[in-house]
């Protein structure tokens, strides 16, 4: 099995990236995982206390049970992966049955971050778009998509995705086998990354 890890700051195009590549090669032969289907159950808090908490600290993924995962998939065998619900702010009750493929693609702000991880990827990329790229792009899609207004997405962005983005996020550039500039849709970039892929599908 062949892991790839996809980081970036939000709104950089990591989903957009991924799908770009996936459409492209054997639906059996390449599986996702997304950062954000292992935020942490906080099930026992109010939906209130929910929204006060800061979703791009590391502290807020489950990184446990996404080591745990990979390393079901990486035996062989299937997986229940959590879907997360971005306007209850928190995991749903349905999970999706995810089987191991020949390529699994993990994308999420966070997953870098976390060493054990970064040591499961055999390829390690990172999306880079500007700031004022990222939070324009934020903005129009998280108040289409995700049930936010102008004010919630302005706040957070202030108190906490700027800062933990400059913390703990963009550091992990370093990381990085592959950076792709995506101020633009950036089709050469995802061309290469493709070919890497057919290659060790060959
Ligand atoms: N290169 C790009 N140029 C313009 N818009 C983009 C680009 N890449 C992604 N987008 C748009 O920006 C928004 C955020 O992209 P998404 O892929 O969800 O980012 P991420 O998963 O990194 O948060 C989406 O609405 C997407 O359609
Ligand atoms: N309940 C939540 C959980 C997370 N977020 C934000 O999502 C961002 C990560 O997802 P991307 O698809 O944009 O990579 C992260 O910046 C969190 O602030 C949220 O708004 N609400």
């Amino acid at each position: 099995m062949l892991i790839i890890g996809i980081a970036g700051g939000t709104g950089c195009g990591k989903t957009t990236v991924v799908n770009q590549i996936v459409n492209e090669l054997p639906f059996e032969e390449v599986g996702v995982i997304s950062q954000d289907s292992y935020y942490n159950d906080i099930s026992h808090l109010t939906y209130e206390e929910r929204t006060n908490i800061n979703f791009d600290h590391p502290r807020a993924i489950d990184f446990d049970l996404l080591i745990e995962h990979l390393q079901i998939l990486k035996q062989g065998n299937p997986i229940d992966q959590p879907v997360y619900s971005f306007v209850k702010h928190n995991r749903t009750k349905d999970t999706i049955h995810t089987f191991p493929r020949k390529v699994m693609i993990v994308e999420g702000i966070l997953i870098m971050t976390n060493p054990k991880i970064r040591e499961m990827f055999d390829i390690k990329i990172y999306v880079h778009a500007d700031s004022d790229e990222r939070l324009i792009r934020r903005l129009k899609r998280d108040i289409t998509e995700r049930g936010r207004d102008l004010d919630e997405v302005l706040s957070r962005y202030q108190n906490t995705l700027k800062p933990m983005h400059n913390q703990f996020i963009e550091p992990t550039k370093e990381f990085a086998d592959i950076i792709i500039p995506n101020n633009k849709y950036n089709t050469v970039a995802v061309d290469i990354v493709r070919t890497i892929i057919n290659e060790k599908l060959a």
